[in-house]
């Protein structure tokens, strides 16, 4: 669908993502501003909480005020307006049911991805352990799409499965989507689909062995609301971002000593 398409007839899409600030600028806001840029559309964000991160891990995260989460969101919501929202890192169990009020006040059919953060790349801890079950509780209901990776799918679901039982089980919270991640399976990464009206999709990619991957998941959950405020549907905006994802893994680069961020500007690199 081209972007004069728009729910607005605006000649983009205004999308919002909700999430951390990554100081490394691979994942969170960063990763979601530059990829909404890749996409063509105005992306906007509030802040939940700040890391000091970088290619080795993250050294430290500091919440931010509710009250400042809240703001964020109101003022853009009520001035700007938006055709998506995108949710990251979360943090804490306040923030977490707040944000699942704050989406409910949206006005019916923008479309809700939540990537349901629990973990960086390295395995640091995102999130409070209470906030999981704020998330599972409160924040999958108001969900259009959510993509966790496996060990998230497991986390939320309370158990371990296949990707369809997992997904049965996450269905029941709520979402009207579920998209399974395969990053951390073995093999070429594929990303299961499920629709809670009995929709069956498989995203399949080839592995690429570069281990700068930081932020894929932040990256494909973007690249998702992007295309959903654009007017795909959800089969449609899935297909565009596992494209994107897998060119933008391809082409990371070796940014610090560990894992560097993903290119996501992959596709414009040689025009610029
Ligand atoms: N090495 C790889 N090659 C190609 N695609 C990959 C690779 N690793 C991950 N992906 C793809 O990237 C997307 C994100 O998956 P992943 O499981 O890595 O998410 P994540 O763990 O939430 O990421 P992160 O926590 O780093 O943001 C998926 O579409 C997945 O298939
Ligand atoms: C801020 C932030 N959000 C999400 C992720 C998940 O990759 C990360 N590493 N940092």
């Amino acid at each position: 669908m081209s972007p004069s398409a728009t729910p607005l007839g605006l000649p983009t899409a205004r999308v919002l993502t909700i999430a951390g600030s990554d100081s490394g600028g691979g994942a969170g806001i960063q990763a979601d501003l530059k990829t909404m840029l890749a996409f063509g559309v105005h992306g906007m964000s509030a802040l939940t909480a700040v890391t000091a991160q970088n290619s080795l891990g993250v050294q430290g995260w500091w919440p931010l005020p509710e009250e400042a989460v809240r703001a964020q969101v109101r003022s853009v919501v009520d001035d700007i307006g938006v055709d998506a929202v995108k949710t990251g890192m979360l943090g804490t169990a306040g923030t977490t049911r707040l944000v699942a009020a704050l989406l409910g006040e949206l006005p019916s059919g923008v479309p809700v991805v939540v990537d349901p953060v629990c973990a960086s790349k390295h395995g640091d801890p995102l999130i409070d352990d209470d906030a999981v079950d704020a998330l599972r509780g409160e924040l999958l209901r108001v969900a259009t799409v959510i993509t966790p990776n496996l060990p998230e799918a497991e986390l939320l679901a309370g158990r371990s499965g296949t990707p369809a039982e997992l997904a049965e089980t996450l269905l029941a919270h709520g979402p009207a989507w579920v998209l399974i991640k395969g990053g951390h399976a073995e093999g070429d990464p594929v990303d299961h689909l499920f629709g809670a009206d009995g929709t069956v999709a498989e995203f399949a990619a080839a592995r690429s062995d570069n281990r700068h991957s930081h932020g894929t998941g932040c990256t494909l959950a973007s690249a998702i609301a992007s295309r959903l405020g654009l007017g795909d549907d959800v089969v449609g905006a899935v297909g565009a971002a596992k494209t994107y994802i897998s060119g933008a893994v391809a082409a990371g680069f070796p940014l610090g000593a560990g894992i560097g961020p993903t290119d996501h500007l992959w596709r414009l690199r040689a025009h610029l």
